[in-house]
């Protein structure tokens, strides 16, 4: 039975503050609330396997990768009443249509997602998801250096701050990651910033 008014509940926060455990924690509740549940996941994600959502301690669920927002539609099975979409922030702005679309027609939208890149800024589709959202959910994970709540994410390139220059979509874990507070994080930049007027 599908729900008589959608929802999108969207859980976002920094590198290993949990988003994925609470996403399967939700799709778990869901199936033992027998509703039929799909799991999506965009097909850039390779780091665990393709058709599995996993958390950085180990727990993992089935999910569909697809390439592109606009194919999460067209797997849509008829009995399907909850809809999970890990690492939601690769996703291109279509996503926010998609989700749009899919709440409206009456289901629950669970997802999960980076609110910033390594940068410290939004990232890609994040900011309008989380306005659209019904309800959102802000994690912390530990900041490795001082111990602090983390809400951003240090990217590590040979021990070493990656640059603000460096491309913003690069898939992994531990190795090139840390979760850090804003004191923690540090960006450097090969070019000093331009001014703007
Ligand atoms: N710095 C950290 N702070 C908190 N948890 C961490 C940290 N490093 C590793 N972990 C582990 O990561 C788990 C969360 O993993 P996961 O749900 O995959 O996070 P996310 O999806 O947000 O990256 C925690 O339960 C913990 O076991
Ligand atoms: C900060 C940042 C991360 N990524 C990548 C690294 C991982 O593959 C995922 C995040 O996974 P998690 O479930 O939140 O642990 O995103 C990236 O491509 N660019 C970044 O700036
Ligand atoms: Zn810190």
């Amino acid at each position: 039975m599908k729900h008589l008014s959608g929802r999108f509940e969207i859980i976002c926060g920094s590198m290993f503050s949990g988003k994925t455990e609470e996403l399967i924690r939700r799709v778990r509740r869901a199936i033992i609330a027998k509703q039929a549940v799909q799991v999506f996941k965009p097909q850039i994600d390779d780091r665990y396997g393709i058709e599995v959502v996993k958390s950085h301690d180990g727990q993992n669920v089935e999910a569909i990768p697809v390439a592109t927002p606009e194919a999460i539609i067209d797997h849509i099975e008829p009995e399907t009443t909850v809809v999970a979409i890990d690492e939601i922030q690769f996703f291109s702005e279509g996503i926010v249509d998609v989700v749009q679309q899919l709440a409206s027609s009456g289901l629950r939208v669970v997802a999960a997602g980076l609110d910033l890149d390594f940068r410290g800024e939004p990232f890609g589709p994040m900011p309008e998801l989380l306005c659209v959202a019904e309800e959102v959910m802000k994690l912390h994970a530990i900041c490795v250096v001082c111990g602090d709540l983390a809400s951003r994410t240090q990217r590590l390139v040979n021990n070493e701050p990656a640059h603000y220059e460096d491309p913003i979509i690069m898939v992994g874990a531990q190795e090139s990651y840390e979760a850090r507070c804003r004191k923690c994080h540090s960006v450097p930049r090969l070019q000093p910033a331009t001014e703007t007027s």
